[in-house]
């Protein structure tokens, strides 16, 4: 039977059915609890509802770091959607699921509730930020009007505290990229700024799907040490969801597997890289490059 830590130190009985072998670590009081969340969909070819990710649970609490991680169609996006209230058309939680953030029921609010939750107090990055940005808008504006709208502020202090936010995402010259339209800038940068939209509402919790996927290397270590210093900073609870194991391993304390809809194995993220239990979580670790977890190695305690 897997040992059970709670954040705060106290002992908590061993989930059912969580997959045995790590430590299991369950915050004290949870911020997101996703308990049996099982997604579906019709699907034309089988002629009936096909489940697309089958009875997940985590729990994750304030300021935590957290790590999904899975091959292409392993269930990673449809859990993180369901969190996020952005399921595609003909996609929908099973009867049984719940997920709920400080104590709200996320799979029963309305579309006007969402609205005032997303983008404020639940935030999320995406892969190919240029597709969320307007290309005939400077960056600048673009993070001013969220300010305005969500926020709140008027134009001057929106405008201030969009350079603060630049200023805090790691942009040299915040003044110069305010005035630059998205294809002036490049793929880090602009993830950066979609970086400085998600936090613009003081978010409690931040998703990041596939947020450095289309970066290369270096720029992708850049942005992964972005996010670990602003969760630092802000005490935000961090998400980071990854086909690479390297990437989560960099900054998340715990990790979830997910394969073909399935969590097959979870735990604090350097027992599950150490020892993992799992032929699917050997065969990640194989796939992914060396690089990642090395440095992962040298840097953690
Ligand atoms: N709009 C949709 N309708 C029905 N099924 C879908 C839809 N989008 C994705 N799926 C299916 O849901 C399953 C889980 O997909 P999901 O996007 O969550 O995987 P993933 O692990 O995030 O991979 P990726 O990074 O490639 O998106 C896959 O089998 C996928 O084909």
């Amino acid at each position: 039977m897997p040992e059970t830590t709670t954040l705060s130190g106290a002992a908590l009985p061993t989930a059912a059915g969580a997959p045995a072998g790590h430590t299991v670590v369950e915050p004290a009081v949870p911020l997101l609890s996703v308990d049996h969340l099982t997604v579906t969909a019709f699907s034309p070819d089988h002629d009936g509802e096909v489940t697309l990710v089958d009875d997940v649970s985590f729990h994750l609490g304030r300021g935590e770091t957290f790590g999904i991680v899975g091959e292409s169609g392993s269930g990673k996006s449809m859990t993180c959607r369901s969190v996020l209230g952005i399921l595609p058309a003909g996609v929908h939680t099973a009867p049984g699921s719940a997920v709920s953030f400080d104590g709200t029921d996320l799979l029963g609010l309305s579309d006007k509730q969402w609205m005032s939750l997303r983008g404020t107090r639940i935030a999320a990055v995406f892969q190919d930020p240029g597709s969320y940005l307007n290309p005939s808008m400077t960056v600048g504006a673009q993070l001013v009007e969220v300010l305005r709208i969500k926020g709140g502020l008027k134009r001057r202090q929106a405008r201030e505290r969009a350079l603060e936010l630049f200023g805090d995402i790691g942009l040299r010259n915040p003044t110069a990229v305010f005035r630059q339209y998205p294809f002036e800038l490049s793929g880090g940068m602009l993830q950066r700024v979609l970086i400085a939209i998600a936090i613009s509402g003081d978010p409690d919790l931040l998703i990041a799907d596939e947020a450095t996927t289309a970066l290369d290397v270096t720029v992708q270590a850049e942005v992964l040490d972005l996010l670990a210093e602003l969760q630092e900073r802000t005490g935000l609870a961090l998400v980071v969801v990854s086909h690479d194991l390297a990437v989560v391993a960099q900054v998340c304390e715990r990790v979830m597997v997910m394969q073909s809809g399935v969590v097959v194995e979870s735990g604090p993220t350097k027992e599950v890289l150490h020892d993992p239990q799992h032929s699917y979580t050997r065969e990640l670790m194989r796939a992914h490059a060396e690089y990642g977890l090395e440095r992962w190695d040298e840097e953690r305690p």
